[in-house]
């Protein structure tokens, strides 16, 4: 072929500073375009040797070699795949690319803002250009008597092309970095930039620093392989040890033999596993396999709950593994890590287009084949098909979790804790999956039993039809909770912020159900029952009222007389369910700052006990010296034993108690 040189496309000069503005914060990405490529040869090339043509010669061993030289600022990724015919190059390199970018132009010009999206794309060969002024290809095709061709373009603008010199099949490209980008040249960063996108390719990838000192190991002759470079024969001599012998005369007896080991450069390992366990069929996958796996992918030293293996290839292929990481439960928050891989090339973490948000709660990876990738191999076409793969993968959770629940109910229950924030979650946020999971939600009760919302209902029937009963704080309920142990009433324990929406939705789809926090209101067990025209008992409440307004100087507060079947209870507080929630909804939406009054007061009733002796001593002598100081020391005494107390209130509430102790050693 006679040398040539042209354009690469017309447009070229308007799309470059766009596609590198728009890939700017992924450069890494090239790494994983061009080894990528050079898998896809190699495939290729497999291919056509199982369709017989073509015969591989018997030492070649596929792979793809990336060799970085930090003191040229170069990269070379050589694969020994099927190579190009300079016809080919013409075809695939000079002409196609571009009509490719420019479909990806068009579909996301509206889009340059979204980073989310543009982050996640690749450009194929081209982005080689994102990191290098100059990229070089040579290149050899399979067939039979092929020339070789040797390629190069300094920007990407323009190329030059001719006959090359390259002696084996396949192709090497090599980058001449740009200054921005020298870093990765460095050993270390390639390594990483490739066991972020490489990791789980199907061609063994091979790292090598061009600069590097040469490293060496030396090991017996028996473990020797042709493939081993020998740089030095070692003759070690036998060893020997002095012992006594039967007539207790010392004597040198040899324990070992001498023998020849060898010296030999390091044998390279590949920076990938070609064989990801997602492959393999869930019976030949022991836990331990799943553990390790799970530990090498997201370097999370706590064990998995446990992990559904996805394998599917009817109607479209997809296999993955899903983790039920162990949940931190001192921390609110839940971050999990979906991967996506495109044949086993990375693609991204968490693209909400093929799964669904919930399942981000989750670690794991998907690897789909089939998804519909356009212009590179990680910009999805988000269509109906998307949706069914991100469909198919909620239903097999789901499927999962039923299963585990009817089958195998004693480690469900085990699990329920940290498993339950992640579906509630997922209830909140796909319809199809509450439908699923509607009778596999727990609820743990005082006992620490765990029950089934029909369950729960039909236990408590009698006691408070469709109500169900919740503590958020075991500590700061804990005299509620004791009361309603006393009383053979039961609550279920819900600490979890999610619960909150989560209660909010059960009430929405059962109609009449209602669910109340523990201290939002006294069940009518505690109390005795008062008869309507029980003037005494109407009066001395006004009296009480009256007394503890005064004595606290809080006009506004909500007081109730009541007579609790309990005479040791003097004082209580409780919170009207719906001004509480409201007063979570607006911290959780971060409104501090704003007047709960907004909302129709803090909802707080302080509750008295009309048969307590305290409370009828106030009663009878409201106007005494002391009197206020019980009235204070009682409403502190209540919002202690619901767990809060202002600073201020807390440093009265401690002088006036050692007030009251003086008082009783006086
Ligand atoms: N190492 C290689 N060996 C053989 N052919 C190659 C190699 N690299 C690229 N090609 C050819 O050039 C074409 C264009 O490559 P490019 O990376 O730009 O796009 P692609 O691989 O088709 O798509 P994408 O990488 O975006 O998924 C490839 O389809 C392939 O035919």
């Amino acid at each position: 072929m006679s040398s040539k040189s042209g354009n690469l496309s017309i447009n070229s000069e308007n799309i470059f500073p766009i596609i590198k503005k728009w890939l700017y914060s992924d450069h890494d990405i090239f790494y994983r375009e061009l080894v990528s490529n050079g898998c896809d040869a190699i495939t290729k090339l497999k291919k056509l040797e199982l369709m017989g043509e073509y015969t591989k010669p018997e030492d070649l061993e596929y792979k793809v070699q990336v060799s970085v030289n930090p003191d040229d600022k170069t990269i070379t990724v050589t694969d020994n795949g099927l190579g190009m015919t300079a016809d080919e190059v013409e075809e695939y390199i000079n002409q196609i690319a571009f009509s490719g970018a420019q479909d990806f132009l068009q579909k996301y010009k509206d889009k340059a803002n979204e980073d989310q999206i543009i982050g996640h794309f690749g450009l194929g060969f081209y982005s080689a250009f994102m990191v290098a002024d100059k990229v070089t290809i040579d290149t050899r095709s399979y067939k039979e008597g092929s020339t070789p061709v040797h390629w190069e373009s300094e920007g990407g603008l323009t190329f030059e092309m001719k006959d090359g010199d390259k002696a084996e099949q396949g192709t090497s490209i090599t980058l001449y970095l740009n200054e921005d980008s020298y870093e990765f040249s460095n050993e270390y960063r390639a390594r990483e930039v490739l066991e972020k996108y490489c990791s789980f390719m199907p061609v063994p990838i091979y790292l090598k620093n061009e600069k590097a000192e040469p490293e060496y190991d030396t090991i017996d002759k028996d473990q020797l392989t042709d493939k081993d470079t020998v740089v030095e024969t070692v003759l070690e001599p036998a060893k020997t040890e002095e012992k006594k012998n039967e007539n207790g005369e010392k004597e040198t007896v040899e324990v070992e033999p001498a023998k020849e080991r060898y010296k030999i450069l390091r044998r390279p390992v590949p920076v990938n596993d070609t064989n990801p366990l997602w492959n393999k069929h869930p019976n030949e996958c022991k836990d331990d396999d799943y553990c390790d796996f799970y530990r090498r992918v997201f370097h999370d030293y706590k064990e998995p709950l446990f992990w559904i293996h996805l394998n599917m290839d009817y109607p479209f292929n997809l296999k993955g593994i899903l983790y039920f990481p162990k949940i931190n439960t001192e921390y609110d928050s839940i971050e999990g890590t979906i991967k996506l891989y495109n044949n086993q090339v990375f693609i991204a973490d968490n693209i909400k287009e093929v799964i669904p948000e919930f399942l981000m709660l989750l670690k794991g990876v998907i690897d789909c084949p089939d998804l519909p990738l356009n212009v590179s191999r990680s910009a999805l076409q988000n269509d109906g098909f998307v949706k069914k793969i991100s469909d198919y993968i909620t239903k097999k959770v789901a499927d999962k979790l039923t299963g585990m629940c009817k089958t195998d109910r004693e480690n469900y229950e085990k699990y329920w804790d940290d498993i339950a924030p992640f579906i509630k979650f997922g209830c909140l946020k796909d319809e199809k999956f509450a439908e699923k999971m509607n009778d596999y939600i727990l609820f743990k009760n005082l006992d620490g039993k765990y029950l089934t919302l029909k369950d729960c209902l039909e236990e408590n029937k009698e006691k408070h039809e469709n109500k169900v009963f919740y503590v958020t704080d075991e500590k700061e309920q804990s005299q509620y909770i004791n009361m309603f142990k006393e009383a053979g009433l039961d609550a279920v324990i819900l600490p979890h912020s999610i619960d909150s929406p989560f209660i909010g939705h059960l009430e929405q789809k059962n109609e009449g159900l209602k669910f109340l926090r523990i201290d939002a209101d006294l069940n009518d067990t505690f109390k005795e029952e008062v008869k309507e025209d029980d003037e005494v008992f109407k009066k001395n409440a006004e009296t009480l009222t009256a007394v503890f307004k005064k004595a606290l100087g809080n006009d506004k507060l909500e007081i109730k007389v009541e007579k609790l079947k309990n005479e040791g209870i003097a004082s209580m507080l409780t919170v009207s369910e719906e001004s509480r929630r409201m007063q979570d909804m607006m911290k959780m939406y971060n409104m501090y700052g704003m007047d709960p009054s907004m909302f129709g007061g803090a909802g707080e009733t302080l509750v008295l006990n009309a048969n307590n002796k305290l409370v009828q001593y106030v009663m009878e002598h409201g106007d005494e010296e002391n009197t206020s100081k019980i009235c204070e020391q009682l409403y502190d005494l209540a919002l202690l034993s619901h767990g809060t107390l202002s600073p201020e209130r807390m440093t009265n509430f401690i002088s006036r108690s050692n007030e009251i102790m003086m008082m009783l050693a006086k």
